[in-house]
């Protein structure tokens, strides 16, 4: 029986159309479609008792799960991207995400055609396995601060590895402290007694034979992290180096070469390379933001329109709690948000395509926009993601704090996305960098792409908004003005502001709380514009486009109630204007209400991936809630193991002074 079919029969738009809307192609939603179904219909992927599981059976789990995705792999004959999406359908945090996120990409972006031709075969039949060893105990954000060495011994043309504090210890990679047998670690080159910059090694770690550790080296798992399941089926791992030797050729050299006299080379390839891998993931992370939230989002709304409150004057049903208007105004801007990180996720995707393609023909322009865009968005979407996520747990009430809601879990594990590929506040405070950089180069050099918005600086700071209703919002052009004209003017207030410091650096330090939030305005203005963009693209389908655009609305006006302080400040929206967007915001609410279910239906989970009692796409919960809490170990029997010992003494003693 399908509980939901009423409010699947009330949506005006083809689900079936914006599937292929939501996946970007048919092609993508074909192939996405058909992993997610091989993954769902395979008993070797159940995840329900993970999180009762302890941890080495955790990871053993894991391990097998790995291994039978990967005969699946080979035996389907599954191409890269095929197998891309079995992963993430398999959804387990697990050693080989780190192998083909970061480990190979390293050396795809970083080593020389030698090195490449070398690595890469055998990292892509798994016949090594790798991880991507930057981080240590002492440092994280701060990379050139790291303290690992790789001293060049001329006389035997090799790098001598070495961990010389305990700070220096690595701590965090993912995959390394059980699982790989290689990393790529990122170290202080030393060549003639000289520091030449952090740069990145290839390093064996443990024997290929029996997996043991190989001499010099020690290494192991840093101990159980948040949440139970959850991020806890990865070995993040610790490594120390004792004068481990390691060949010259060894060192990722496409942008510096060390010689065998010990001579270092730099070719024309910028030294920001060396951070090239970080780009890579951080855009993937953005895309994966779009994943985790549209999975809360799907949860939260099938179970808001199957839960009902209060409302019920003569016997007949209660009232659904997604009709409550303080419900649709928590639901439905994280549903648009969904969809806008998605949007703004395949645009950026196609930014970093193009700057490969560059990079690889030796063209670096576009690098530091690159590097702006994915630190930006990530930063951006992953916050949003997971409050997004909390916020959905309070959505279902108490339920939602079930694990079995799926929504505890999937937040223990997405929150350190927050802070793993560089923490958030870092990362905006690199966007804000190149915004300053951007504006203090206003005079002589035209900003282009995500920036060329500033080059209109002039008539943004004078042209205020000219709304005058609430209709008056849903016009393309007044709402990315006032995302521009709030961006350039906090960018430029903060630039001026900057220039009262003698010192940029010290200015730069006092004003970072400012110039974050200029890096979060510009970043906003990116998913809206973007959002906007794609809703001039040929979207087929009856009802698709015009439902995208009332998202799209809802993400752009939502941020713009969140936000008007900025909006006010900046003196470009009167207190009129601010309200009268509110207003349509609450229309707007109204016409996503209808379409709700339908539009979650078209992120084509299946139950499976959901995972999710709460969001089962048939809705029906109470009975399979009802179902699941017979299956906790604790009612395998009527009392419980430990009463005997440890309660009913209590119980006696009770009885006995009540005689008394
Ligand atoms: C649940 C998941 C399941 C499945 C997912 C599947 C696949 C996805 C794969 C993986 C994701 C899953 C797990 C995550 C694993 C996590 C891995 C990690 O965390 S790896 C470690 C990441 N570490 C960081 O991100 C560190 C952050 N710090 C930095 O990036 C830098 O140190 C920082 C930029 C902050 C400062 O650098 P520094 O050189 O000291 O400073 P400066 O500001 O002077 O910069 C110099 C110069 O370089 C430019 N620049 C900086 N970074 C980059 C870059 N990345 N690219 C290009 N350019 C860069 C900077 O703008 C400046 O330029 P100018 O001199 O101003 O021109
Ligand atoms: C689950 C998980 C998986 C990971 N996987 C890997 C991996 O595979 N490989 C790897 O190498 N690393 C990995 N990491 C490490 C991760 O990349 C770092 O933890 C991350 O880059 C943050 O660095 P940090 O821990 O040094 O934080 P810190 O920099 O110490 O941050 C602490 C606080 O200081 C603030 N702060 C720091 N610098 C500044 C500044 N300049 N201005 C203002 N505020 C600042 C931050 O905002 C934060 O609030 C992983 C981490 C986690 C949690």
């Amino acid at each position: 029986m399908d509980y939901l079919s009423d409010e699947r029969k009330k949506s005006d738009f083809d689900v079936e159309a914006m599937k292929v809307a939501w996946a970007g192609s048919i092609q993508e939603f074909q192939l996405s479609d058909r992993m997610a179904k091989l993954v769902a219909n395979d008993p070797v992927f159940e995840k329900f008792t993970r999180p009762m599981l302890g941890r080495k059976e955790l990871l053993k789990n894991t391990l097998r799960k790995s291994a039978h995705a990967w005969k699946l792999i080979i035996d389907l004959r599954l191409s890269e991207e095929e197998a891309k999406w079995l992963r993430l359908y398999v959804d387990e945090p697990a050693y080989t995400d780190l192998h083909w996120g970061m480990f190979i990409p390293a050396i795809e972006g970083q080593g020389t055609e030698e090195q490449k031709k070398k690595w890469l075969p055998l990292a892509k039949k798994m016949q090594i396995i790798g991880c991507y060893a930057q981080t240590e105990l002492g440092h994280g954000s701060n990379v050139q601060g790291l303290e690992t060495t790789a001293t060049f011994d001329t006389r035997t043309d090799e790098f001598i590895m070495h961990s010389p504090t305990l700070t220096s210890s690595k701590w965090w990679p993912g995959g390394l402290g059980k699982l790989s047998t290689h990393a790529v670690v990122y170290a202080r080159l030393i060549v003639g007694g000289q520091f030449h910059g952090v740069h990145g090694f290839i390093v064996q770690l443990r024997s290929l034979e029996d997996h043991s550790p190989l001499p010099g080296i020690t290494v192991g798992d840093i101990g159980l992290k948040f949440g139970n399941g959850a991020y806890n089926t990865m070995d993040n791992g610790v490594l120390r180096f004792d004068h481990v030797r390691i060949p010259r050729n060894q060192m990722l050299m496409r942008v510096s070469q060390v010689t065998k006299e010990g001579k270092i080379m730099q070719s024309d390839v910028p030294r920001q390379l060396i951070y090239g891998t970080m780009v890579y993931v951080r855009q993937t992370i953005v895309a994966d933001a779009s994943k985790a939230l549209s999975r809360a989002v799907c949860i939260a709304t099938r179970y808001s329109a199957v839960r009902r409150q209060f409302g019920s004057r003569d016997g007949g049903p209660e009232t659904q709690v997604i009709d409550y208007k303080t419900q649709q105004s928590r639901l439905f801007p994280l549903l648009a948000s969904a969809y806008a990180f998605r949007f703004v996720s395949e645009w950026l995707k196609s930014l970093y395509l193009d700057v490969k393609q560059r990079l690889e023909a030796n063209e670096f322009s576009t690098l530091p926009e690159a590097h702006a865009c994915t630190a930006g968005l990530k930063s951006l979407t992953t916050t949003a993601t997971a409050d997004g996520i909390e916020e959905c747990r309070k959505l279902c009430g108490g339920h939602g704090y079930l694990v079995s809601s799926g929504l505890p879990e999937l937040f223990a594990v997405y929150i350190p996305a927050c802070t793993y590929e560089g923490d958030n506040v870092v990362l905006m405070l690199q966007v804000a960098r190149f915004l300053v950089k951007t504006v203090s180069e206003l005079g002589h050099k035209k900003p282009v792409g995500t920036t060329a918005y500033m080059g209109r600086v002039a008539s943004l700071m004078q042209k205020n908004s000219a709304v005058q209703t609430a209709e008056g919002w849903l016009n393309p052009g007044a709402v990315v003005e006032a995302f521009e004209s709030r961006a350039a003017r906090m960018a430029v207030r903060c630039a001026q502001e900057l220039a009262k410091f003698g010192n940029p650096e010290e200015g730069f330090a006092e004003l970072a709380v400012d110039l974050v939030e200029v890096a979060v305005s510009h970043c906003q203005l990116i998913v809206v514009t973007k959002f906007f963009e794609k809703l001039q693209q040929d979207i087929p389908g009856k009802g698709v486009k015009e439902s995208l655009e009332v998202l799209c609305y809802v993400y752009a006006l939502f941020l713009l109630h969140k936000h008007q302080g900025d909006f006010l400040a900046t003196g470009y929206l009167t207190p009129k204007q601010a309200s009268l967007a509110n207003a349509q915001l609450r229309t707007l609410y109204s016409k996503v209400r209808p379409n709700a279910i339908a539009l979650v239906d078209s992120f084509s989970y299946t139950d499976h991936y959901l995972g999710s009692i709460l969001g089962r796409y048939d809705g029906n919960v109470y009975p399979k809630l009802y179902e699941a809490a017979w299956e906790d170990p604790l009612n395998d029997s009527d009392v419980i193991d430990g009463f005997h010992q440890y309660v009913q003494p209590i119980l006696k003693q009770r009885l006995h002074s009540a005689k008394l």
